[in-house]
């Protein structure tokens, strides 16, 4: 990917909507750390329970070590004196605090790597990920499969009737969606799909 400075630290963002594989690519830069042999910590949101209370899980059930925490603030009182690597899942469920906790990490040495939505379901930026993306030093942008119709979807449809902007959930509750086919509010599911190579 890209040829890492040494001796200082930095902050990648995996950004995109849900299901464009955001979790996936965290946990393979996390699993190249650890073959790297570097002191890694993986970290997500409490409320992050969907699939697992403790691991970080994938829609396509890769799973990882993780410690969940309330506030951003409690990632240092888990950090070994001599870490390397720190990666956050779900980091749009913080508050704007975790952007001055990856800040004094990467300031201190550390190369953080983290992963969340950049926009909620009605298209708008999630906050605290453009102020995230700001100050990173390096933003990946996922794309899903839009659920109607086929095209890259960087857009999150929710399919349950909630106003609030935070409800955890995962295929019951979204669909990716691209720009043409995503609509600002809860909307009906798309025909259910079965993945098949042959007829
Ligand atoms: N419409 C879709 N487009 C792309 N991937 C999908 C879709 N529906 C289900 N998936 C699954 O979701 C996986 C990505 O999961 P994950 O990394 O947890 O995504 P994210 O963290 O961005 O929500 C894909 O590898 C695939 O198995
Ligand atoms: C769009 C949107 C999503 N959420 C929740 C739903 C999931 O629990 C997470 C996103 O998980 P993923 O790893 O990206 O699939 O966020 C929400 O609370 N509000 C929203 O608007
Ligand atoms: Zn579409």
């Amino acid at each position: 990917m890209h040829q890492f400075p040494k001796d200082i630290g930095w902050i990648e963002v995996i950004c995109g909507s849900m299901f464009s594989g955001k979790t996936e690519e965290l946990i393979r830069r996390v699993k190249r750390a650890l073959y790297g042999r570097q002191k890694v910590r993986v970290f997500k949101p409490r409320i992050d329970n969907r699939y697992d209370e403790t691991q970080v899980v994938s829609h396509s059930q890769l799973k990882l070590t993780s410690l969940p925490v309330e506030r951003a603030e409690e990632i240092f009182r888990h950090l070994p004196s001599d870490i390397q690597v720190v990666g956050i899942d779900e980091v749009q469920f913080f508050g704007g605090e975790v952007v001055q906790v990856c800040e004094a990490l990467a300031h201190k040495g550390v190369r953080v790597i983290c992963a969340g939505l950049d926009q909620d379901y009605q298209g708008r930026p999630f906050e605290p990920m453009p102020q995230l993306m700001a100050v990173a030093e390096y933003v990946t942008k996922e794309l899903a499969i839009c659920a109607v119709c086929g095209n890259p979807a960087n857009r999150s449809q929710r399919i349950i009737g909630s106003g609030e902007r935070v409800v955890v959930g995962a295929a019951g509750e979204y669909e990716p969606r691209c720009r043409k086919c995503h609509v600002p509010e809860p909307t009906e599911a798309s025909p259910p799909q079965t993945l098949k190579l042959f007829d």
